[in-house]
């Protein structure tokens, strides 16, 4: 049994019966099944006392993913009612992990004291109702959140925009209710799910009439919690209202135009917001307009193959993000891994970004003093939002007071000279509100406990009232102490102790033997005796219960007084939300900047030119993280040059076709120029010699796809779809990059569509390109067409023994090495063995029947369909004979006899 159903009153046990013939259900069982019933879909926590209790299949689910015990208590409809509870002071480590194994949590607490529900009568129930839905995405708590992580709440929203059966608008609303940031963007079909994996939402709210479309349905499987709502939620008519309301505004229109189907997104999340808050209203930021075509595009499997903000399999280490990352705030850290996800495509944005770069990155000593006020920045806007909700504690106003502190003397720290996005950052932070800094310094003592209810985090000489109430308090315990050394000395009892308890207060306790000295006169007349303990007694006293009210009053009154004046200090944060939010994200977008700066500096990386136009000229390019990777093993990174810019005399980029061995370095080569193009977009420099960029509007990667068993596709079919969306989407600023394609499949298969597909993105997307193959025909193609060219990784042999130079040179592969390779990895002798023997009969055979080869090569020229060449013969004799036959007929010369006869004479041949 928990301590909290100990102290309820006795209706509060749900064993306890109301009448004999009421049996059934008891007053607070009847309560817990109302609120329970309201709840649909959630585990219910239910307050009682000091612990949150759950009960049937919620504590049986609870018990088992959080491990704790499940219990019994009392009978429901003649069943045993099982039960599980969690401690308060645990309640965010256990919510932390039933939300992490995909839970939803209703959180029901006690509205009233319990003395008050006993007031009512001795059955009245303690009033209670759920005051919060925890889901993923609505989560606020530093424990409950990954500090260096967005945890973002999306909507997807669908309007009619036509009357064909597939004229649909599509939009999306995102907010990461823990630091307010609040936007909308219009999205399509086909970019739906690029967008999602973009964001990476911790939970997607979907209208159920959504769900019933499979394609849908499919694709937000991918995501880990999809909430479906009622259609209502999703209604068109009362978005505009519902958003007004919440943002208290008379109209929308101060906040720009958006779409009825962004107006619907956005309405989706606030009243989901209002619905998980139940009241407690988080400042969300007005929403803002995503602008169209402002990012990059990327589809959901590219960001999935380059790695960009965790790795395949699914961790930040190994990333793009990972190898980047220099910054020193959480907040700093949040920005960053959303700039990688959303590269941009506006030139002059980008050229702002490189611009506060490059100053950082040219003055060490600015950059490094920078990035120690940084450091010592807290997490403000987090704490902001659970101020506002009611769930900050004196930390939190710490945290505010800190970052403000910072923000103010990072504004000192530029001059004019300092490029525009620096100053637009430095112009916010000097917004800040001094008299609110020197106002929460004045209150906060050094020392700060977690939570606002255990008092003591005002400072000493904050409050004159607080101070009398505190040496009052502080002094009736040095009284306890004098009176303790009294009763010590009257009873001649050393071991005497006062100590104290909820049910209690202060009491004198002595051991069992010592007992019957304070039940004899004279001390019986002082002290009377109230509980026999194993091995101890104890005893209460007219004094001690003096002392109690005395201390408890002054311990009350100076928590109250605490309170009163944490409530004015958060008041004073709360009121300032814009602006600390602003500052907020002008410290991160200065952590990135500097981050970058560092990084530009530690690892050699270099300004990009970025220009209008499809160049792209690498010099010198590296991959990031593969580079960090053999840095730690000692060994070094070859650098390679790209060139894909178009040729003299072209409009259109160029596609380089990439041959090479196993392991030469063909996917590090591809993968690196993509990374290069998006980390520039993004705002960083490049790790290269040199760069020059042409914005790519949209990056493509196809890059070595696993099965997809869980959707029933093959290897093959993942990489067909693919490749389908490369084939029908990129246009001639895009950048693609296609890995291998075809290789799973039959040698001719493979090989035809590889081909085919080369040759649509020369002709049709004309878009940058690197393909790597080991289909070594298919580098004949660059004579036929103009902007293709054959770069191959060179390698070398020593002793039979393949060695990597990992250098990309102009040309094409003579072989593939892959036995070398095999043997490198460690096959058996003897298969190596049998393979070199294998290889070399077939090596053999294809030199005996050149004939053979040709037809093999033929689909590689068959694209546009030509006469079988005169030379090719059937190798069947009778077709041959047939052949001969009908060249020698001139059908204008032949008389109807004649006719008949040769097609008799045929029909002859042909029986043979
Ligand atoms: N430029 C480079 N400098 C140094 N090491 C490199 C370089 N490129 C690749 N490597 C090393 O070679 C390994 C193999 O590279 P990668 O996977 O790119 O080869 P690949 O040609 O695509 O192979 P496969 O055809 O088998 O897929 C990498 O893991 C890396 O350690």
């Amino acid at each position: 049994m928990s301590a909290s159903t100990a102290a309820a009153p006795a209706s509060e046990d749900p064993a306890a019966p109301v009448r004999a013939e009421e049996a059934r259900v008891t007053p607070m069982m009847a309560q817990y099944l109302e609120i329970k019933a309201a709840n649909p879909g959630s585990l219910l926590f239910y307050r009682m006392g000091d612990f949150y209790e759950l009960f049937f299949a919620d504590a049986e689910a609870a018990s088992q993913a959080l491990g704790i015990v499940l219990t019994k208590r009392g009978k429901h409809l003649g069943e045993d009612i099982p039960m599980c509870g969690v401690p308060i002071e645990r309640a965010e480590e256990y919510l932390h992990k039933l939300i992490a194994l995909g839970f939803r949590v209703a959180v029901c607490e006690q509205l009233e004291d319990p003395a008050e529900a006993k007031r009512r009568g001795p059955k009245s129930v303690v009033r209670r109702d759920v005051t919060r839905l925890v889901t993923p995405g609505t989560l606020t708590e530093d424990a409950l959140l990954d500090a260096r992580r967005e945890n973002v709440l999306a909507a997807l929203a669908r309007v009619r925009a036509g009357s064909g059966a597939e004229d649909f608008a599509y939009a999306l609303a995102f907010t990461d209710m823990s630091t307010g940031s609040f936007r909308v963007a219009a999205t399509t079909r086909a970019d739906m799910a690029g967008d999602l994996a973009r964001v990476e939402p911790a939970e997607i709210l979907v209208s159920d009439a959504l769900l019933e479309d499979a394609e849908l349905r499919e694709l937000l499987r991918d995501f880990p919690a999809v909430t479906p709502l009622p259609r209502q939620s999703f209604d068109g008519s009362g978005a505009e209202k519902r958003l007004s309301d919440f943002f208290g505004v008379a109209a929308l229109d101060a906040f720009g135009t958006f779409s009825r189907a962004e107006l619907i997104a956005a309405a989706a999340v606030v009243a989901y917001v209002d619905r998980t808050q139940l009241g407690a209203k988080p400042l969300l930021s007005r929403p803002a307009k995503e602008a169209e075509g402002g990012i990059m595009a990327i589809d959901a499997g590219t960001r999935a193959n380059l790695e960009l903000v965790r790795t395949t399999s699914g961790e930040r280490r190994g990333s793009l993000l990972a190898a980047v990352d220099r910054t020193v705030t959480a907040a700093g850290a949040r920005l960053l891994a959303r700039r990688i996800a959303e590269p941009l495509t506006d030139l002059a944005a980008i050229r702002e970004r490189h611009d506060a770069v490059a100053f950082l990155a040219e003055d060490g000593p600015l950059r490094r003093t920078l990035r120690e006020g940084l450091a010592r920045a807290p997490d403000m806007a987090r704490a902001v939002t659970r101020l506002a909700l009611q769930r900050g504690g004196p930390r939190d106003l710490a945290a505010v007071r800190d970052a403000l502190d910072g923000a103010l003397s990072i504004a000192a720290l530029f001059g004019p000279e300092a490029p525009a996005d620096i100053a637009r950052c430095v112009a916010t932070l000097a917004r800040v509100s001094h008299a609110l800094v020197l106002d929460l310094s004045a209150a906060l003592a050094d020392t700060l406990p977690p939570h606002r209810r255990d008092g003591g985090f005002v400072r000493e000489g904050c409050d004159a009232e607080l101070d009398a109430t505190r040496a009052l308090r502080d002094e009736s315990r040095r009284v306890v102490a004098a009176l303790e050394r009294r009763y010590v000395e009257e009873t001649g009892v050393r071991a005497l102790k006062i100590r104290h308890n909820a049910v209690l207060g202060y009491y004198v306790e002595v051991s069992a033997q010592n007992a019957d000295r304070l039940k004899e006169a004279p001390h019986d007349q002082v002290f009377v005796h109230r509980q026999t303990m194993a091995g101890a007694m104890r005893f209460s006293s007219v004094e001690l219960g003096d002392l109690e009210s005395r201390i408890a009053s002054a311990g009350e009154r100076a928590l109250g007084l605490e309170q009163a004046i944490f409530d004015r200090l958060a008041a004073a944060v709360v009121a300032e939300t814009e602006t600390i939010r602003a500052a907020a994200d002008a410290l991160a977008a200065l952590d990135v900047a500097a981050g970058f700066a560092e990084l530009a500096a530690g690892q050699s990386h270099v300004r990009p030119h970025m220009e209008e136009g499809v160049a792209f000229a690498v010099a010198g390019g590296r991959h990031p993280v593969v580079e960090q990777a053999l840095a730690k093993d000692g060994g070094p990174f070859v650098p390679n040059d790209c060139d894909l810019s178009p040729p003299e005399g072209a409009a259109d980029g160029r596609i380089v076709l990439v041959t090479g061995p196993n392991m030469a370095g063909k996917s590090t080569f591809l993968r690196q120029n993509a990374l290069i193009a998006v980390l520039a977009q993004a705002g960083a420099f490049v790790p290269a010699r040199a760069a020059r960029i042409g914005v790519v509007d949209r990056l493509f990667s196809r890059v070595g796809a696993a099965d997809d068993l869980a959707r029933g596709r093959s290897t093959f079919m993942v990489e067909m779809v693919e490749t389908a969306a490369i084939l029908n989407q990129a246009s001639p600023r895009s950048l693609v990059i296609l890995d291998e394609i075809g290789r799973g499949t039959a040698t001719f298969d493979g090989m035809s569509i590889a081909w085919a597909s080369l040759e649509h993105l020369h002709e049709v997307n004309r878009c940058r390109a690197l393909f790597a193959t080991h289909f070594h025909e298919l580098t004949a193609l660059s004579q036929r067409c103009a902007r293709l060219s054959n770069a191959t990784v060179k390698v070398t042999e020593w002793q039979g023994d393949v060695i990597f130079l990992h250098e990309v040179v102009p040309g094409a592969a003579d072989r593939s090495y892959g036995i070398q390779v095999a043997k490198l990895a460690g096959l058996p002798e003897a298969v190596i063995g049998r393979a070199r023997a294998v290889l070399a009969e077939l090596e053999a055979a294809e030199r005996a029947s050149p004939v053979q080869r040709l037809v093999d090569d033929l689909p590689l020229f068959a694209a546009r369909p030509k006469a079988m060449p005169a030379e090719v013969a059937p190798a069947d004799p009778v077709a041959g004979a047939l052949l001969a036959a009908l060249d020698d007929l001139d059908p204008d010369a032949l008389s109807p006899r004649d006719a008949l006869d040769a097609l008799y004479r045929l029909k002859g041949l042909r029986r043979g």
